[in-house]
């Protein structure tokens, strides 16, 4: 299980997450909702390691995780689907999930079939650049690229920005069959609040930095819920 305790981040002077807390079990999906700004991507990148942490600790299964650089941390399990996607536009497509081999054992270093079942589409692109793919087919590589990296915890930040409602479908079966499946812990960020009402089995929410609400997805419909959600 991933365990953020306390945490607190900083850009400069500006204060982007006081005192957070949450926990991501394996085998479940748990999804943190927000209003844009609220510092959603700031704890993920606390967790993953791009942002540093003034205070807390972040602890995976029996690993510390403060203080480690984002490449160790793969190694711990951590698998990483920034907002955005960050493919490479000019590697093809294979190439791109290449690049998830850094982290594993030589003898892991091959493309697990797994990730052609869930997307039959990158094995018929593989050639094909990064850049040439459609939003959609290059969210589906970036999850792809994540679990080259044999992952232990999913992290996406926003996997359905900007994708149409047919590949986010897709990607939301593909998220409960790798928690059902592999019994992975899954950390998902999300603004569309259907998507995580149908797929998360525990729900955070963050206000200005700040975790204000938590429990089942079902209370994602309180008015308590609904008013740190809407603008
Ligand atoms: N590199 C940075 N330098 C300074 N301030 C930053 C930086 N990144 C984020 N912030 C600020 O920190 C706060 C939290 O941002 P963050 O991106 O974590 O929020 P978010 O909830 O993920 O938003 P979005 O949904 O728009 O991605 C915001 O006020 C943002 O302006």
């Amino acid at each position: 299980m991933l365990t953020v305790d306390n945490i607190n981040l900083h850009y400069g002077a500006a204060q982007a997450l006081r005192g957070v807390s949450i926990m991501a079990p394996m085998g479940k999906i748990t999804c943190v909702l927000g209003r844009n700004g609220v510092g959603k991507t700031s704890l993920l990148r606390a967790v993953t390691g791009q942002a540093a942490t003034s205070a807390g600790t972040i602890t995976f299964n029996d690993a510390t995780l403060n203080g480690l650089a984002p490449y160790n941390r793969a190694k711990h399990g951590i698998g990483f689907v920034p907002q955005g996607r960050e493919i490479f536009p000019l590697l093809t497509v294979k190439e791109n999930l290449e690049t998830g081999y850094a982290p594993v054992p030589r003898k892991d270093r091959y493309i697990p079939d797994d990730i052609f079942s869930l997307f039959p589409i990158l094995r018929t692109m593989l050639g094909r650049r990064g850049g040439d793919l459609s939003g959609g087919q290059q969210q589906q590589l970036a999850i792809g690229r994540a679990l080259v990296t044999r992952p232990k915890i999913l992290v996406l930040d926003e996997p359905t920005e900007g994708i149409q409602p047919s590949i986010i479908k897709d990607i939301g079966r593909a998220i409960q069959y790798l928690r059902d499946s592999t019994g992975m812990a899954i950390l998902l960020v999300e603004q569309y609040l259907d998507f995580c009402r149908e797929l998360a089995d525990h729900v955070y929410i963050m206000d200005r930095g700040e975790i204000v609400h938590e429990g089942p997805a079902e209370t994602l419909d309180t008015p308590e819920a609904r008013r740190h959600l809407t603008v």
